[in-house]
């Protein structure tokens, strides 16, 4: 990922965010040694950043679009109520074993499902509503999701796409390619919307937050 904040800052806010859990630790070391682009984990700031919002959200049934190796599902997972299930959809059955094998081993086996398949098949046969859904995969997509899952959002959930500022790729017009596409047409339908309350947050590689407009909001 390309690095666009002044040089250092993310190191000294890693530095100074509560460090991981062993488990997530292994769990991180293995997606190093076996994965070719570990970079795709939401790492620890962000980890916590979701952690901090989903304890005031307290949701019980959570969306995961890009599973990966499991880091953002065991992550979301420690902070959810205890009866709280999460869904991750996740198109290489290889990431889908390791995150598997690592969600099986924390424990967590009986409340994340790993759906293996390209997402946006497998989010289009699921039934809401969802309180929590995190958009972490297939960005060239991303207008197509917010379409399938507003519908599926209960009525005081949200959704958050990652990496909606691409490495700042979204600031250059001359990216055409169909991720950066996809992103700016996702960040623009959104702000767009007189029906949704959006807050596009800086954090790592960029996160935007939505839900939907009530009377008094
Ligand atoms: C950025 S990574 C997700 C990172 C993960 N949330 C974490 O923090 O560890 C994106 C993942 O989505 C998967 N993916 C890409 N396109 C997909 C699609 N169309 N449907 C489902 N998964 C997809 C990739 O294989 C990859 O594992």
């Amino acid at each position: 990922m390309k690095v666009i904040t002044i040089p250092g800052v993310e190191e000294y806010a890693a530095a100074h965010t509560t460090a991981d859990p062993d488990h997530l630790l292994d769990l991180a070391a293995e997606t190093r040694a076996r994965c070719e682009r570990p970079h795709m984990m939401i790492g620890p700031v962000e980890a916590r950043f979701l952690q901090f919002f989903l304890l005031t959200l307290q949701p019980k049934r959570v969306l995961e679009v890009g599973t990966f190796t499991g880091y953002s599902s065991l992550s979301m997972i420690e902070v959810l109520p205890p009866d709280a299930e999460i869904t991750t959809c996740e198109i290489s059955q290889e990431h889908a074993d390791i995150a598997r094998k690592h969600i099986a081993a924390a424990g967590y086996g009986d409340r994340i499902s790993v759906r293996v398949g390209p997402a946006l098949e497998t989010v289009s046969t699921l039934t809401g509503p969802f309180d929590f859904v995190l958009l972490d995969a297939d960005q060239r997509h991303f207008p197509e999701y917010l379409d399938l899952v507003l519908p599926l959002l209960s009525e005081d959930g949200v959704v958050v796409a990652d990496n909606v500022l691409w490495s700042g790729a979204v600031l250059e017009p001359e990216d055409t390619e169909p991720a950066t596409e996809g992103i700016r047409r996702f960040n623009d339908a959104v702000v767009a919307r007189p029906d949704l309350v959006c807050v596009l947050a800086s954090v790592r590689d960029g996160m935007m937050f939505i839900r939907r407009k009530k009377a008094t909001s």
